[in-house]
């Protein structure tokens, strides 16, 4: 049978089938992943095929796994220790961000599209709560939505709380898995409760299977919309664990950067204080975000890029 890993905690796995039902499953043999220390060979999102059989606990065994797309990791906070697969698969980010209550920060925002550009996955930003912004607030959120969509981010405004935006949101969903993420507090559960139908029915049946195993972390979870509509929610990440990026390389990341840096006199140009700098030039004449440069400046000499 196919299917698709919908929980992953490293020792076992809930596997969607194609009907709809789910397995706890087990992976048979080992798996590696070339050039990456992992904890969970399989994550979120994984395409899996497996067969049904009695084995104690679980009742399904895997044994192949469709090649990954892409996936995103989180880096361990010790180099030694292992990294661990969020999500596989996805075709796409949401960035759920708010302008009052809480306020988003740019460099939050601009440190996820780094990670979503490092990883290759197209981000979109959602702005939340806008029952909740004066028009001040609609003419400022506009004007951060032209910024970011002249970069090649496109946006979205919605309230949970009056449904403005939210069939648009579910029509950017349709048919797409997409990774739902957030600062705490933006108004991610609140969302996805509208658009996951029978969502409390689906987590409980997905803890059902938690609870005949040990205690264990997960990092990620799929929830259905329809049958070829998907949302993996982060709970408790705030951020996406970012690759390591050497500060040469950091402004090909930066989509406005990166089409103007071969015109930098230095080949190794960092856009800090190098001559000749084109990405200077351009943040002088307005043509780069101000805001977007320094979020490039702040990850340049942050040294951890996860901070
Ligand atoms: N006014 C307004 N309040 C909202 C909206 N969406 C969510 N909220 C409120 O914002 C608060 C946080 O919402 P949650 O959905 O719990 O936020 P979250 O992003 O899931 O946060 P964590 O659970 O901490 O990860 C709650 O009090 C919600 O009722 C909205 O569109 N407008
Ligand atoms: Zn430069």
């Amino acid at each position: 049978m196919k299917g698709v890993v919908v929980k992953s905690t490293g020792s076992w796995y809930l596997v969607r089938d194609e009907e709809g039902n789910l397995h706890r499953a087990r992976l048979r043999g080992k798996f590696k992943i070339k050039g990456l220390k992992v904890s969970n060979p399989l994550a979120v999102g994984d395409r899996v095929e497996f067969e049904v059989e009695q084995t104690g606990e679980d009742t399904a065994v895997i044994f192949k796994i469709e090649d990954r797309e892409n996936y995103i990791i989180r880096q361990s906070t010790h180099k030694t220790a292992y990294s661990h697969i969020i999500a596989a698969n996805l075709d796409q980010a949401l960035l759920i961000v708010t302008l009052v209550s809480p306020r988003t920060s740019f460099g939050f925002i601009d440190r996820f599209l780094v990670t979503a550009e490092a990883y290759d996955i197209p981000a979109t930003l959602i702005f939340n709560k806008t029952d909740l912004y004066d028009e001040d607030v609609m003419d400022y959120q506009r004007q951060i939505s032209h910024m970011y969509g002249q970069i090649g981010y496109p946006s979205l405004a919605v309230s949970a709380k009056t449904n403005e935006g939210v069939e648009e949101m579910r029509a950017l969903l349709q048919g797409k898995t997409t990774l739902l993420s957030g600062h705490s507090g933006v108004g991610k559960s609140t969302l996805i409760n509208l658009l996951v139908p029978d969502l409390a029915l689906k987590t409980s049946e997905i803890s059902d299977f938690s609870d005949k195993g040990v205690h264990t972390t997960t990092f990620a979870e799929m929830f259905e919309v329809d049958q070829d509509t998907f949302i993996i929610d982060t709970p408790g990440i705030k951020e996406l664990g970012i690759v390591d990026i050497p500060a040469a390389q950091l402004g090909h990341y930066f989509p406005e950067m990166r089409e103007r840096m071969n015109q930098c006199r230095f080949n190794n140009c960092t856009h800090f204080n190098e001559p000749g700098c084109a990405v200077i030039e351009a943040v002088r004449h307005n043509d780069i975000s101000l805001s977007r440069y320094e979020s490039y400046l702040s990850m340049l000499h942050g040294g951890d890029n996860r901070k």
